[in-house]
């Protein structure tokens, strides 16, 4: 620490307190070696501590190494002298590195969408947050000084992150009150103005719901110097952090931690929907709907954790997409596909992304390779919880026309490979109790697309469906659901083709929706059905055609 520098962290004033314990020792001439040697330990212990955590923490970003240097190099005092700013901000009140990335982790480690910042200052935490925010993410910073957003606001402009961030200026409580009465909610607030104020912001944040359900609420500052511990301490500040700390720890819709990084930061969330009814006794309807089913809200009832799922047909396009979805659901996904190379190729991007995945190679149109399909993942991962059956071709010619071989390829893979498939499964979750079986249909199980003629796909996806509801309603009793997505024209590489564009012209004019559908359309849909939300859906046909079968 340099001479000059006012201790601004209990770490710094510790390593304050032994630097100038030690020149005592020194000068003093009689103080035994021991103590000397164990001294300059302590020191070296308090005095490396902020310096590792910046060496090992991931690299600030250029815009925010940049901010750091603008605001630490920038003369505050003339700035106010100049009355460009009403307070006098000392420089010391960034954030800085370390503390940046952490609430850059915790942004991720909650999936934070929204994050509410009251007090900014040139917008190193708020750049840091928004780095940790997914793309449609956005961050409302409050901040008293205009001055300030000016600042920032030019640093934001370098970031691809800044455009994540709004500065609302003037007081951060008639911002509060403006998001309120706007039905504005966060994910996560961090508390980083005038001390004084924390209760009060703390308290309007909760009583008028501006934080989500589960939301997060950061505060910097809390340990102040160690003064909000320390019996001497008469400063202003430390005793309103000291009184708020309190008043959180003994608020029951609340827990909370005090992390001991650098000021300290606490980190509070509301405590669960039912403990907090018990607490206020208020008049509510006690039951799954409040509580949400096993205490879950609607989207955590989606999740797939802990489920293992196979997709069919999985290397590419459909397949590879519901594989993907349900892996981010929390799945584990066998991808399994007629093609090696692809197969592989889609694990790898699984297992890139955190999920855990195989790839299988299967021909479902052989029985001996659906059941060596369906032992792997039994013998891998102990149960089948999820089959997604999607592999699928589709030939053209007009029916006249039409040959036998067309006809038999097509239905031994489509009908008869969709059924040895669910047969298989199913056998697998009849023993289980328990399974979700999802088909890939189409939407001409129900009209006949035109101009191309495909009379055998058409008739084979029809049968889908129709083993779909026969499955379906079969199985339901017994803890295995049966349904199918039918996708409308699909968007592949494949329809851009010279021979093949002037008929996607005719098909857009068949579609309300005006576009042909992408895979990502689908993703929700699968999810869904694997899911325990879709427990009462049975051989349904979940028809996703942008409104193309109504016209
Ligand atoms: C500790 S600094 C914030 C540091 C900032 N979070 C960062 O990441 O670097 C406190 C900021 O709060 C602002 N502030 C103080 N009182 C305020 C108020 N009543 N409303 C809005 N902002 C306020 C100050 O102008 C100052 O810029």
């Amino acid at each position: 620490m340099s001479a000059e520098k006012v201790p601004d962290t209990p770490v710094e004033v510790l390593v304050d307190l032994l630097t100038r314990t030690m020149e005592v020792a020194k000068a003093s001439g009689n103080v035994p070696e021991e103590l000397t040697h164990q001294l300059q330990k302590a020191l070296d212990i308090a005095s490396g501590l902020d310096d590792y955590l910046e060496k090992m923490s991931s690299q600030e970003s250029e815009p925010l190494a940049e901010l750091y240097k603008k605001t630490i190099s920038h003369d505050w005092d003339q700035v106010h002298k100049e009355g460009k700013t009403m307070f006098r901000l000392p420089k010391e009140c960034i954030t800085g590195h370390v503390e940046g990335q952490t609430l850059k982790m915790l942004i991720h480690m909650s999936q934070a969408k929204r994050v509410l910042e009251i007090g900014m200052f040139t917008g190193y935490g708020a750049l840091s947050m928004a780095e940790g925010l997914p793309e449609d993410g956005c961050l409302v910073a409050c901040e008293l000084e205009p001055y300030l957003k000016d600042f920032a606001q030019a640093i934001f402009d370098k970031s691809p992150h800044g455009r994540k961030i709004t500065v609302r200026t003037g007081s951060a409580m008639d911002t509060l009150k403006e998001l309120a009465a706007a039905g504005e909610q966060f994910d996560m607030v961090f508390i980083d103005a005038d001390k004084d104020n924390y209760i009060n912001y703390y308290n309007f944040i909760l009583d008028k719901s501006l934080l989500k359900l589960r939301g997060v609420i950061c505060v910097d500052n809390t340990l102040f110097k160690a003064k909000v511990y320390l019996k001497d301490t008469t400063d202003g500040n430390a005793l309103a952090l000291r009184k708020f700390n309190q008043f959180v720890r003994d608020d029951p819709r609340v827990e909370q931690v005090i992390i001991p990084l650098r000021d300290g930061i606490s980190v509070v969330r509301r405590v669960s929907v039912s403990s907090e009814c018990s607490r206020t006794k208020s008049k509510i309807t006690d039951d799954e709907v409040f509580r949400g089913v096993k205490g879950l809200p609607i989207l955590d009832r989606m999740r797939l954790d802990g489920k293992v799922a196979y997709v069919t047909g999985a290397g590419q396009g459909i397949g590879r997409a519901f594989a993907h979805a349900l892996g981010e659901a929390g799945a584990m996904v066998a991808v399994v596909d007629l093609d090696q190379d692809k197969a592989e190729a889609v694990a790898g991007e699984l297992f890139l992304k955190g999920i855990i995945a195989i790839s299988i190679t299967a021909d479902i149109s052989k029985s001996a390779d659906v059941q060596r399909m369906i032992d792997n993942v039994v013998s891998k991962w102990g149960a089948i919880h999820v089959a997604c059956n999607n592999a699928g071709i589709n030939m053209n010619s007009a029916s006249e026309d039409t040959s036998l071989e067309e006809w038999d390829q097509t239905f031994n893979v489509n009908l008869r490979g969709t059924f040895m498939c669910c047969q298989a499964a199913g056998r697998v979750m009849l023993k289980q109790g328990y399974g979700k079986i999802i088909n890939t249909a189409s939407m001409a199980s129900l009209i006949v697309p035109h101009p191309q003629t495909q009379l055998s796909y058409n008739t084979s996806k029809a049968g889908v469906v129709k083993l779909t509801q026969t499955l379906g309603t079969e199985w339901i009793d017994r803890g295995v659901s049966v349904n199918c997505i039918s996708p409308g024209i699909v968007d592949t590489p494949l329809i851009h083709s010279e021979s093949l564009r002037p008929l996607v012209q005719r098909w857009l004019s068949d579609i309300p929706a005006g576009r042909l559908a992408q895979v990502t359309d689908l993703q929700a849909a699968v999810v869904y059905l694997a899911s325990d939300a879709s427990d009462y859906m049975t051989g349904h046909n979940l028809v996703i055609e942008g409104g193309q079968s109504l016209w």
